[in-house]
């Protein structure tokens, strides 16, 4: 052993006496002065604990918004920025109590007790009768927090919050696993009484500007009374010609890191100059709402004014509500430039060619999108523009129910340090996420951002779509697995917007539900479905792109009898769509829908591409295609008279889309035709999104 340099003897005494019986490991790195180096350091600069920490943390790059956007960054100062952030925020929370505001301090007030003494020193307020106690505390903003922050904050004061064996953050979204579309209003004033959709079938349910504002200081007083919120300033839509800024404003670090991961994250330059959100979101979910304000019917409302650019949430938790809030807002915001605002996934090939997948929750939109040979654009919410395609989002909000690392590698090790993972069940000491288990819910989810799928395509924007896909769960087990669609079929089924799932998870069977919801989206749409529909027309028409109705759901059997049609056979389908094959396949033609369906698929048995060949008993096999034709129709009674369009030859088209189903019901059945004419609403149709 070559001599200890001077100072560290006791280190180097230390690794000199064998442990345990083992040979020390000898290192014989030699320094220019012929030292030997002996791994011991200096010990740290700090005469005290509390200093020891403080060099634990460095300064970063400072990330606040300026008022407007005209002031340049250079000749502002780190604390007028901060001032100009903290007023812009305080604006934002502003009450009757506090008319300009809270006093909002920047950081966790657990960290900063010295900031917030000096501040109330600097700032003495001589208490009135006029103010009340609320106008006198601070409230501490933590303002666009990282996840290892958020992490931090979620685990100290989130009961639920739990990091798991891969690093992800699980969360529980408290009685609330789902939306809760009866609960979502938009303000009904003279512009959008009549610029939206209203009445039977549509998502928009009333409520008047007062209401709104009752409950909008319900939550910002809420907001108010806790010592720190969360605020994040993000964006929506890749398209840098129309991205929108959106603030949200929230009381727990999962609604902050769940908005983190899903909306797009601005650059540190991008945040200087962030100046004054398009649309804010005041989510005090943890409290409800209160049921002496006119309109409300349960204890949860999601509130939406579009004139004041503002949503408010109480009574729920569920961090879904607010990115499909302001899905709903861009389905506003969008056709008014003349984009078209989808519920779709996309992606993109190696040759450039872009496909949209449409359909309900559940569906594939996410797993089928998410595909290792394609690049990924976005699993959820899109735009189509003159441009092409643009994704709404930063991220995707994978269902996680059953989810295994071999059927879906990319969304399973997306699932890491930074996502968040909602309502999953784990084991309680390795912390391993069990993905079968539903104790919690069956919608587990998982957020995460887009570039932690390995192919996702940065920025997320591509050229116009080669080929739209309609996707149905058919728990039916009637409709194909594949069709090649015309254009006025596409419109058809898109009108439509078809699904059936099975209604609960409990055991025994059930009947499958059928559900159609326009645009594959009628929760989030905001004008009349034939405006989008028109847009997706002249849009498909202009491209020339291709429509396909691919069933996701079950063959062979409706749900109970058959099975769901295994992934790797719609992959293969898939494949098939992009890369052209199919559309030179030979075709024939189904009863009832007139679907065309190819006779052969590469990688796929050729027997399940016509549903028929699938079931053991023919007679249920038609009556149950039937009973769906019925419910198909019955369900288009209310679109029969609206035009698509100006050009009134593709409404007739579209007509005659569904003219071969309803022949062949009325003929076979005209007695029952005639009572589904006249009884339209029927328990059997669920309107859900
Ligand atoms: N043949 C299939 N095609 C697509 N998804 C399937 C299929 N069989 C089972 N699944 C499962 O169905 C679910 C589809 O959900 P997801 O992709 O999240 O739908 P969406 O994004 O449209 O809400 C996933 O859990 C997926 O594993
Ligand atoms: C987040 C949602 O989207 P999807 O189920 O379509 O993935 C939702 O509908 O709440
Ligand atoms: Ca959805
Ligand atoms: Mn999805």
């Amino acid at each position: 052993m070559p001599s200890t340099p001077t100072g560290y003897g006791s280190v180097a005494n230390f690794n000199e006496s064998p442990r345990n019986g083992l040979a020390k490991i000898q290192t014989h790195k030699k320094h220019d002065n012929g030292v030997c180096h002996d791994d011991s350091v200096p010990t740290v600069k700090a005469q005290t604990i509390d200093e020891l920490h403080s060099l634990q943390q460095k300064k970063s790059a400072p990330t606040t918004p300026i008022e407007g956007t005209l002031t340049p960054f250079a000749t502002l100062s780190e604390e007028e920025r901060q001032r100009q952030q903290l007023k812009s925020i305080s604006a934002s929370l502003a009450s009757l109590t506090r008319e300009t505001g809270p006093k909002v301090v920047k950081g966790d007030p657990a960290r900063r007790k010295t900031e917030t003494q000096r501040l109330a020193h600097d700032h003495p307020v001589a208490p009135t009768i006029a103010v009340s106690d609320s106008a006198l505390k601070f409230t501490h903003v933590l303002y666009n927090l990282s996840p290892a922050e958020l992490y931090e904050q979620a685990i100290k004061y989130e009961k639920g919050s739990f990091i798991t064996s891969t690093g992800a953050l699980a969360t529980l979204s408290g009685a609330k696993t789902g939306r809760s579309p009866r609960d979502k209003r938009v303000v009904k004033d003279h512009v959008t009484e009549n610029e939206l959709w209203w009445g039977k079938g549509s998502p928009n349910i009333e409520m008047d500007e007062h209401s709104f504002m009752v409950n909008r200081e319900r939550a910002v007083d809420y907001l108010n009374s806790l010592d720190k919120v969360f605020v994040n300033d993000q964006f929506l839509n890749w398209d840098p010609e129309n991205k929108i800024k959106v603030r949200i404003v929230s009381a727990r670090a999962y609604h902050s890191l769940f908005m983190h991961n899903m909306c797009i994250r601005p650059t540190p330059e991008e945040l200087e100059n962030f100046g004054t959100p398009d649309f804010t979101i005041y989510n005090a979910g943890q409290f409800p709402c209160n049921r002496y304000t006119h309109y409300m019917t349960s204890s949860t409302s999601i509130d939406i004014n579009l004139a004041r650019r503002e949503m408010v949430i109480l009574g729920t938790q569920y961090a879904g509500e607010m990115k499909k809030g302001l899905f709903s807002v861009m389905h506003y915001l969008m056709p008014k430039r003349r984009i078209l605002s989808l519920h779709s996934g996309c992606n993109i090939g190696k040759d450039g060619d872009v496909a949209l997948f449409f359909g309900l929750s559940g569906t594939g939109k996410t797993t089928l999108s998410t595909d290792h040979n394609r690049y990924l654009i976005g699993d959820d919410e899109h735009c189509w523009s003159e441009n092409g395609v643009s994704n709404i989002e930063g991220g995707c909000y994978a269902k996680c129910i059953d989810l295994s690392q071999e059927k879906e590698p990319d969304i399973f090790n997306a699932i890491r340090f930074g996502t968040v993972l909602e309502n999953v069940v784990f084991d309680e000491h390795t912390r391993q996420v069990d993905y079968t288990d539903k104790s919690v819910t069956e919608n587990t989810r998982a957020a995460y951002p887009i570039e932690y799928i390995p192919n996702a395509l940065l920025p997320c924007v591509g050229p116009h779509p080669k080929n739209v896909i309609l996707l149905a769960c058919d728990a039916f087990g009637v409709l194909p697995p594949v069709s090649k669609l015309n254009l006025a079929q596409t419109m058809y089924h898109f009108i439509s917007g078809y699904t059936a799932l099975v209604a609960g998870t409990e055991d025994g069977i059930k009947e499958p539900q059928a559900t159609f919801s326009a645009c594959f989206g009628a929760a989030f749409i905001m004008l009349h479905p034939t405006k989008y529909a028109a847009m997706l027309a002249e849009k498909m028409q202009k491209h020339g792109a291709t429509g396909w109705l691919v069933n996701t759901g079950w063959s062979g059997g409706s749900y109970g009898q058959g099975s769901r049609i295994k992934l790797p056979y719609t992959r293969k389908i898939i494949d098939a769509i992009h890369s052209g094959s199919l559309l030179n396949a030979s075709y024939k033609k189904t009863q009832i829908f007139g679907l065309e369906i190819p006779t052969a698929v590469e990688g796929v048995p050729s027997e399940i591409l016509e549903p028929a060949n699938m079931w053991s008993d023919k007679k249920a096999y038609t009556e149950t295609l039937m009973k769906l034709g019925r419910l198909f129709k019955m369900n288009f009674e209310t679109f029969i008279n609206y035009k698509i369009g100006r050009d009134s030859k593709l409404t007739e088209e579209i007509l005659a889309a569904a003219l071969p189903l309803q022949f062949y019901i009325s003929f076979s059945f005209p007695l029952r035709f005639h009572a589904l004419i006249d009884n339209s609403s029927s328990a059997q149709i669920t309107s859900r999104s």
